[in-house]
């Protein structure tokens, strides 16, 4: 069996929180898409050329931690508006996409470009406040010095710079399911994420 969840949305809109609940709920594999693009933004900081950094990425070893803070966040969202970029991480996330015990991928343009055919798609939001604020406690739990004005400041840019650029923009699939967690526990909005899952499941 081969099921494939796509959650796309804004930065810090709780995809990755919503991805990993059901990809546990379900048994299913999980991939965060973007750790792929901060990974080639860490690159790019150290000055590695960002495409050549793509087409040698290894996809196993990817430090999460390592990759959070916001100035690799800025750079991924630079070279994530580099086709040449996209181009050489499409085939690893596909390939994830249709492993038989199912998958879960969540980024920016899974539902649209990745996995168009994907069974269920989300597309989570949440106002760039509620954005900012949560994932400014969360940088701040885990040691990173930033203000919530900074923080704010990053969503803004690379919410901006997502949704203009030419190849693969941040924008809901035609056929996603929009869920906006603003006024949402995480605990509620896993329950709305999954009853929309779980009416795919039973349709497909
Ligand atoms: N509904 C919610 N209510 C409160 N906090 C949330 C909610 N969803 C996510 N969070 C928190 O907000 C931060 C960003 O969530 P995350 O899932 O990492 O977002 P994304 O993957 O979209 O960047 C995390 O610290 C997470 O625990
Ligand atoms: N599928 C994806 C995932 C991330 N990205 C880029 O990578 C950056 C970091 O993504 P992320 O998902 O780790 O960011 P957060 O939402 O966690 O803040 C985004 O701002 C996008 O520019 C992308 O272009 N396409």
């Amino acid at each position: 069996m081969s099921f494939t969840i796509a959650i796309d949305g804004p930065a810090a809109s709780g995809k990755g929180t919503i991805a990993r609940q059901l990809a546990e709920r379900y048994g299913f594999a999980h991939l965060d898409t973007g750790l792929l693009y901060r990974a080639v933004g860490r690159k790019m900081l150290d000055g590695i050329d960002p495409i050549e950094a793509a087409q040698a990425l290894d996809v196993t070893g990817l430090d999460a931690r390592e990759l959070r803070g916001p100035d690799v966040a800025q750079a991924a969202s630079k070279v994530a508006a580099l086709p040449a970029v996209r181009a050489a991480l499409v085939d690893v996330q596909r390939a994830f996409s249709r492993r038989s015990g199912g998958a879960v991928l969540d980024g920016r343009d899974i539902g649209t470009v990745i996995c168009p055919e994907a069974e269920a798609k989300l597309f989570v939001i949440a106002s760039a406040e509620v954005r900012a604020e949560r994932r400014w406690r969360e940088l701040v739990a885990s040691g990173h010095e930033v203000t919530l004005q900074e923080v704010l400041a990053d969503v803004l840019v690379r919410d901006a710079r997502d949704m203009n650029r030419a190849d693969a923009p941040l924008k809901a699939a035609e056929d996603a399911t929009t869920l906006d967690t603003s006024k949402m526990a995480i605990e509620d909005a896993v329950a709305e994420a999954m009853a929309i899952v779980d009416a795919a499941r039973k349709s497909g």
